[in-house]
């Protein structure tokens, strides 16, 4: 193949102009994803070598060489992995395969900081290499093709690249970076020592470079340190999570999450475990700080890396969490499962339900954890040790730490918020999905209440706040937090000063129908069945509500006659105040809310018929008992009231406004 000229896919391009111009503050990341793509490309190679050992060839220890050319300007990254064909370099090298690629691009603003915090959330993974270099030069053989089938693949990383045939007797991959004049600082042996040691010491390959020795110059001329041809490695080799965790600083799990994630934070929490008995794994679980922008994507992945006795075998497999955690990082290395263990047969696995069980259970004592501190933080200050009085007299250090203490339960404090407001959302899908752990998820979630605006209200401080006499746990779902606040279901609650949860997320309806009681107390939506306040309302108050009932008997008969074909009942209500009419649905049925919501979707959804309540004591519903001639259009109109107060839009608006302009005149 003579040399060919390809474009980039237009994503690209454009993301190569914003990788050079934004990511310029935290350059040495390059190194980071160039020797994480030669150590997943060795990774490749093992796996299907598993069944075709003459991928090999005669160099069976895999390893990735860092070298450098001060005269040349250039700094090689040398695998001896899988390799690319031909065809891989256009299809790899030009284009993203990733999910969520125009999501990500349509969200960058122009503002480079802002930029660069998502790029580096995205991943740039070999692109970024264009952040030191004006020019990149792949060199490339698959494993199992012959010599004269390598490939040169080279561009300025701006609209094109080329790509040519060529001899290449190594299997594997160079990519030879062609550093640009202020990139200098890569051309020395210490510094990239010292950015492989911070970024990749958890590579379990081997990163050799070449020992350089001192030379003094000609003539008393100064010297300089010169290669010895000798290759020593630099990195540990050792895969992080089969270390001990003692010998694992706070920083490398940190660094470790950042290059399995591609994450630009720092992670919430992980956890570290060997686990032994009668399945034996590693687990190294980590919660992020942010979600993923394609967290919500039908074709997001979610699932932790797979190794089986430290070979690495796939990522994202999604079969060792439920899909509900599907936000958690992190590898499982397992002792038992066969090195030829396809997605298929995970799903079958004994071992890998346990798994998948013990890494649950795992993240939820994670995540209790993160809740307790925010717990602890919001208790009295008198339960702190420094508020105890034994520490008056403390000397400069120890305050110093207490400070540091302080500050870090600060930060630990903030953290299950953080957690919750980025995936709170994905873990009550848990309640429908995970029916073992479903009461530890109930305990982890927070809403917004009649008391407070804020996600912050869990299941358990409701529960220490009913009233005497309340016998469940009252919940209203909606479209917004105004809405919630504002509907007249809530009336006769806030009259009384119960507690009601707001449920806006929307997932919530969906989620809640599979909690119907959470410690013993059951949950009821105040927008379904009857209202039964059972011990909150008193005698007096029942009797009245019963002869109102009685004596608006007439009138409701005729309500009924009049909407028959949008209501499936109308009732008296003692659960309005101010408002005239509400819309209810029976015990069982799917909310009005949750029906638009489906249908908006395009989803087939049940046609409901709500039932009307009205609220007996209004003037406009007495004057239904009075207005014989506009019985009808007052009675149309109530419905269609009802049904906008909690954001729905009348079946034939122009209908509406036709009988309430009627009514104005
Ligand atoms: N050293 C290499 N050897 C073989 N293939 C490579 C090498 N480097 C990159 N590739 C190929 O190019 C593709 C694109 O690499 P890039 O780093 O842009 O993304 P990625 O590795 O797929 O994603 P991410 O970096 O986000 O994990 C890789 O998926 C791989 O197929």
């Amino acid at each position: 193949m003579s040399k060919n000229t390809h474009s980039f896919q237009a994503e690209v391009a454009q993301l190569l102009h914003l990788v050079t111009h934004s990511l310029y503050s935290n350059k040495e990341i390059f190194l980071r994803e160039l020797i994480s793509n030669a150590s997943d490309a060795c990774d490749k190679l093992r796996f299907e070598a598993l069944d075709n050992a003459a991928l090999y060839e005669d160099a069976p220890n895999l390893e990735v060489r860092v070298a450098f050319d001060k005269k040349a300007r250039t700094l090689s990254i040398t695998d001896n992995g899988i390799g690319l064909s031909q065809q891989e370099a256009i299809d790899h090298l030009g284009t993203i395969a990733k999910s969520g690629t125009r999501e990500f691009m349509s969200r960058l603003s122009g503002d480079q900081k802002a930029d660069a915090q998502l790029i580096g959330q995205f991943g740039v993974g070999f692109y970024s290499g264009f952040i030191v270099a004006d020019r990149i030069v792949v060199e490339s053989r698959r494993a199992g093709l012959p010599a004269d089938q390598g490939v040169r693949w080279s561009s300025t990383g701006t609209g094109d690249f080329e790509v040519e045939t060529i001899t290449r007797d190594k299997r594997g991959t160079s990519v030879i970076l062609h550093l640009r004049e202020d990139a200098d600082e890569f051309l020395n042996g210490w510094k990239l020592k010292q950015v492989i040691s911070k970024y990749s010491d958890h590579i379990s390959l081997p990163i050799l470079m070449e020992k350089e020795e001192w030379k003094e110059g000609e003539d008393d001329k100064g010297g300089e340190m010169v290669a010895t041809g000798e290759w020593e490695p630099v990195n540990k080799a050792s895969a992080l999570w089969t270390r001990a965790k003692k010998d694992v600083t706070e920083e490398q799990y940190v660094e470790f999450y950042k290059s399995i994630s591609h994450d630009y934070e720092a992670p919430l929490a992980w956890s570290h475990n060997r686990v032994e008995g009668s399945t034996e794994y590693t687990q190294l679980l980590y919660i992020p700080a942010k979600a993923p922008m394609d967290l919500w994507n039908r074709d997001h992945k979610g699932g932790l890396k797979l190794y089986v006795k430290r070979v690495f075998i796939m990522d994202e497999a999604e079969a060792l969490l439920p899909s509900y955690l599907r936000f958690v990082k992190g590898v499982i290395d397992s002792a038992d499962l066969p090195l030829n263990v396809s997605r298929e047969l995970l799903q079958e696995s004994r071992d890998v339900k346990a798994i998948r069980e013990g890494s649950t259970k795992r993240v939820l004592s994670m995540l209790e954890d993160l809740a307790k501190k925010a717990v602890a933080a919001a208790a009295p200050a008198a339960e702190s040790p420094a508020a105890d009085g034994v520490t008056d007299v403390v000397d400069k250090k120890e305050g110093e730490q207490a400070d540091a203490d302080a500050a870090k339960a600060s930060e630990d404090a903030g953290k299950y918020a953080k957690f919750y407001a980025e995936f709170g959302s994905v873990l009550k899908e848990g309640l429908g999905e995970d029916f073992a752990n479903r009461d530890r998820i109930a305990k982890l979630l927070r809403f917004a209440s009649t008391t407070s605006d804020a996600a912050t209200v869990s299941l358990a401080d409701y529960k220490a706040r009913m009233k005497d006499g309340q016998e469940a746990i009252y919940y209203i779902t909606a479209d917004t937090l105004a809405a919630a606040k504002n509907s007249p279901q809530l009336e006769v609650f806030k009259k009384k000063g119960i507690e009601v949860l707001l449920m806006t997320d929307r997932v919530d309806e969906w989620a809640l129908s599979y909690l119907t009681e959470f410690d013993g107390t059951p949950l009821q939506s105040v927008a379904k069945g009857a209202v039964d306040l059972g011990k909150l309302q008193d005698e007096t108050e029942k009797k009245a509500a019963e002869e109102a009932a009685e004596a608006f008997k007439p009138v409701l008969e005729k309500l009924k006659a009049s909407l028959k074909d949008k209501a499936e009942d109308v009732r008296v209500t003692t659960r309005l105040v101010d408002s005239p009419a509400c819309l209810v649905v029976q015990e069982h049925g799917m909310s009005t809310q949750l029906a638009r919501m489906l249908k908006q979707a395009g989803q087939k959804a049940p046609e409901v018929k709500p039932v009307l309540e009205v609220n007996a004591e209004h003037p406009l519903v007495k004057k239904l008992e009075r207005d014989e001639a506009h019985f009808d259009d007052l009675a149309n109109i109530l419905f269609d009231q009802a049904l906008l107060a909690e954001g729905g839009l009348p079946e034939d608006p122009a209908a509406y406004v036709r009988r309430v302009n009627a009514l104005l005149v």
